[in-house]
C-alpha cells in the first residue's frame, strides 16, 4: 500500500477567504500527522492564494514526517525551495486563471528549464518530482532530466463521467506507473482521489506515494461540524 501525503492546502483557502490567522494550516500538519499521515503537502502557488509564504517556513520547522513543496518551475520557487530545503519538491505546471492544477508538466516542452531546476534541487540533496500525465513521451522526459520521482496525475480518473472511461484512464495509469519504475523512477500519483475512487489507484503495484488533499478537507469540514457547533454554544454560555 502506499503512503499518503497529505495536502493541506484547503485549510490555507478557508484561511484566505477571511484574511484571518485561522484555521492554521500548521495545526492542520499536526493533526493529519497523529491521524497518521505520513508526509504533508503543500502548494505554494505564485499568486498565493491559499499556503503563504510563512506556512511553507513553519512547515519546515513543525512537519515530522516529510514536506513535500509543490510549485511552478519558476526563479522566485527555487530560490524559496533552496532556502527552506523541503524533503523533497513536485514540480507542478500553473495558470493564474485556473480554478485548481489542470494537467501535467510539459517537461518536453521547456526541458531545459526543468532540467536546471532538478539539477539546482538535486545538487541540494532535494529530490525532485514532477507532476505529469501518463504519457510515455513526458515519462521518458522525466527520465531524461533525472528526477527521482514522478507523480502521475490522476485529474482525469477522477473525473471520468463513465465506468468505460474511468477504466481507460485506470489503464493509462497502470502503464504509465510501469514504465517508470522499468525506467528506474520512483512514482507517486494524485490529484482529484476521493474516498470511493481511491482505492485501485493505491492497489497498482509499485505506487509509492498518493498526495491528497481537497477530498479530506472536505471530509473534515463535515465529520467536525456538529462538535464546532457544540462548542460555540459552550462558549455563549449555554
Ligand atoms: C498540483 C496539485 O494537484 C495540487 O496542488 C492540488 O491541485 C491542490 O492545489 P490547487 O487546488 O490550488 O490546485
Ligand atoms: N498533487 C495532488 C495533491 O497534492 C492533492 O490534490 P487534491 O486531492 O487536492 O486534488
Amino acid at each position: 500500500m502506499p503512503t499518503l501525503g497529505v495536502n493541506i492546502d484547503h485549510i490555507a483557502t478557508i484561511r484566505q477567504a477571511r484574511r484571518t490567522i485561522e484555521p492554521d494550516p500548521i495545526v492542520a500538519a499536526v493533526l493529519a500527522e497523529l491521524g497518521g499521515a505520513d508526509g504533508i503537502t503543500a502548494h505554494l502557488r505564485e499568486d498565493r492564494r491559499h499556503i503563504q509564504d510563512r506556512d511553507v517556513r513553519l512547515l519546515r520547522q513543525t512537519v515530522r514526517t516529510h514536506l513535500n513543496l509543490e510549485m511552478a518551475a519558476t526563479d522566485e520557487m527555487l530560490a524559496i525551495a533552496l532556502d527552506i530545503k523541503p524533503d523533497y519538491v513536485t514540480l507542478v505546471p500553473e495558470k493564474r486563471e485556473e480554478i485548481t492544477t489542470e494537467g501535467g508538466l510539459d517537461i518536453l516542452g521547456q526541458i531545459a528549464r526543468i532540467g536546471m531546476i532538478v539539477d539546482k534541487l538535486q545538487n541540494a540533496n532535494i529530490p525532485v518530482s514532477l507532476f505529469i500525465d501518463a504519457e510515455p513521451a513526458q515519462i521518458a522526459a522525466a527520465v531524461k532530466v533525472q528526477a527521482k520521482f514522478i507523480e502521475l496525475h490522476t485529474g482525469k480518473y477522477a473525473e471520468a463521467k463513465d465506468e468505460t472511461t474511468r477504466h481507460q484512464e485506470l489503464a493509462l495509469l497502470a502503464k504509465g506507473c510501469e514504465q517508470a519504475i522499468a525506467a528506474g523512477l520512483r512514482v507517486n500519483a494524485g490529484h482529484g482521489l476521493t474516498y470511493w475512487n481511491v482505492f485501485p489507484v493505491a492497489a497498482l503495484p509499485g505506487m509509492e506515494e498518493l498526495n491528497i488533499g481537497h477530498t479530506i478537507i472536505s471530509r473534515a469540514a463535515l465529520v467536525g461540524i456538529e462538535r464546532a457547533v457544540r462548542e460555540m454554544k459552550q462558549a455563549m454560555g449555554a
